[in-house]
């Protein structure tokens, strides 16, 4: 080798390993923290997690990433205005943001950090199930830009969408999708018997971390419509928001409540979901939420099905979803399995995050320089 050239490559800059940012400290977000924790304890070679950030604040990770977690859980509330982490050090290519909020401001960003060479992998269902044009940003930053993991995004983690670009990269078209996407619909629906006040077991459902921060967002069908939109999007259906017909669990005076009232209002639900579950049963059939979509068009909504229908086949979280493609067109192919949860939630992401990782080092892809 000639003196030039290895001066040249004493002089060349050391790639820096990609840093990690975790966007949420919520529910997902600390079990995140404590997979994260666990893998590195077994040795697994994960990205550095240099900060930790909510709504309130920004630490640094470091080497206690629990302490750090409880540190940014403490933060005190402050008032509107930029999230801290907008306001602090930038992601740089080859770094990773995990998006674990549900955060419209923080979806707005995807598109932006993807752009700039930096991966995002998110369980926030807004940068790809709510509004187009933003999804087709995203779509367009991820050819020339940053990877995107978006497996906890459908399903908690099922290989929902891995499943069904695997199709589509085969030459499979999909002709229909249809199933049960809802986790913490799905265990409401399978444990509603009347004994309990259907708003009693929304309460256990939230707590036991199945539901969305609001869980209007569930009871609305909303958070069905979004897992709908990034399934046909996925598909290659450049399928608006307003066009999946949504049908509402959610009473008047609920939708109405203020933030600090929903707990209370809860109760309206109690009724009119009583009475649907009696009479589905009197005719021997299950109450099942369900979404699909063809080419008829998009719907969501609560649906009495015969009891032994194959959609009413799971049970607790299940998410049971039919893919009907040309492959699969004389029986659908079935994907099952929990649905909803902080600790599937967490894995899937972790899953994605490795995913980057491992992609990196094979391909020596250079990390953004010091
Ligand atoms: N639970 C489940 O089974 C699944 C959940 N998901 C998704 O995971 C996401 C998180 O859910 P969950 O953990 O229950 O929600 P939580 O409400 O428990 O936590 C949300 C976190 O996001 C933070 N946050 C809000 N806005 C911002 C912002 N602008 N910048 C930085 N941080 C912000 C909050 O900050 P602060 O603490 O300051 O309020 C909070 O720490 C949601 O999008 C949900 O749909 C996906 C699949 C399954
Ligand atoms: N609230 C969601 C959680 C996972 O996406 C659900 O109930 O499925």
């Amino acid at each position: 080798m000639s003196t030039v050239v290895q001066l040249r490559q004493g002089r060349r800059a050391q790639p820096r390993p990609a840093r990690l940012a975790l966007l949420g400290t919520g529910t997902v977000g600390s079990a995140f923290v404590e997979r994260y924790t666990r893998l590195a304890a077994q040795g697994v070679p994960l990205p550095e997690v240099a900060w930790l950030c909510n709504s309130r604040t920004q630490v640094l990770g470091g080497d206690d990433l629990p302490a750090a977690l409880a540190q940014a859980r403490a933060a005190a509330h402050r008032r509107a205005g930029f999230p801290p982490w907008a306001e602090g050090e930038s992601p740089k290519p080859g770094d990773i943001i995990v998006d674990a909020t549900a955060s419209e401001t923080v979806a707005d960003w995807h598109p932006e950090w993807l752009t700039r060479g930096v991966h995002v992998v998110t369980a926030n269902k807004l940068g790809t199930g709510g509004d187009l044009g933003r999804a087709q940003a995203i779509g367009d930053a991820r050819a020339i830009g940053g990877r995107y993991g978006d497996s906890a995004t459908v399903g908690a983690g099922l290989p929902l969408l891995r499943s069904l670009r695997a199709l589509i990269d085969g030459g499979d078209r999909i002709h229909a999708i249809e199933g049960v996407l809802s986790g913490s619909l799905a265990w409401l629906f399978s444990h509603h018997d009347c004994s309990r006040p259907f708003s009693a077991l929304v309460r256990a459902a939230s707590a036991a971390g199945y539901t969305e921060p609001d869980p209007r967002v569930d009871l609305s069908g909303e958070d069905v419509r979004r897992k709908l939109l990034i399934l046909a999007r996925a598909a290659g259906i450049a399928l608006p928001a307003h066009e999946v017909v949504v049908e509402s669990l959610v009473p008047e005076v609920l939708a109405r409540a203020a933030d600090a009232d929903v707990d209370q209002a809860l109760t309206a639900l109690d009724g009119p979901l009583d009475a649907r579950r009696v009479k589905a049963a009197a005719n021997g059939e299950r109450l099942c939420f369900v979404g699909r979509f063809d080419a008829d068009g998009a719907r969501v909504g609560l649906r009495a099905l015969p009891i032994g229908h194959p959609l009413c086949a799971g049970n607790g979280t299940d998410n049971r979803v039919a893919i009907h493609s040309d492959r699969y067109s004389a029986q659908p192919l079935v994907i099952q399995g929990p649905g909803a949860g902080a600790e599937v939630t967490a894995a899937a992401l972790l899953d994605d995050v490795l995913a980057i990782a491992h992609a990196q080092a094979d391909s020596g892809e250079r990390v953004g320089i010091l």
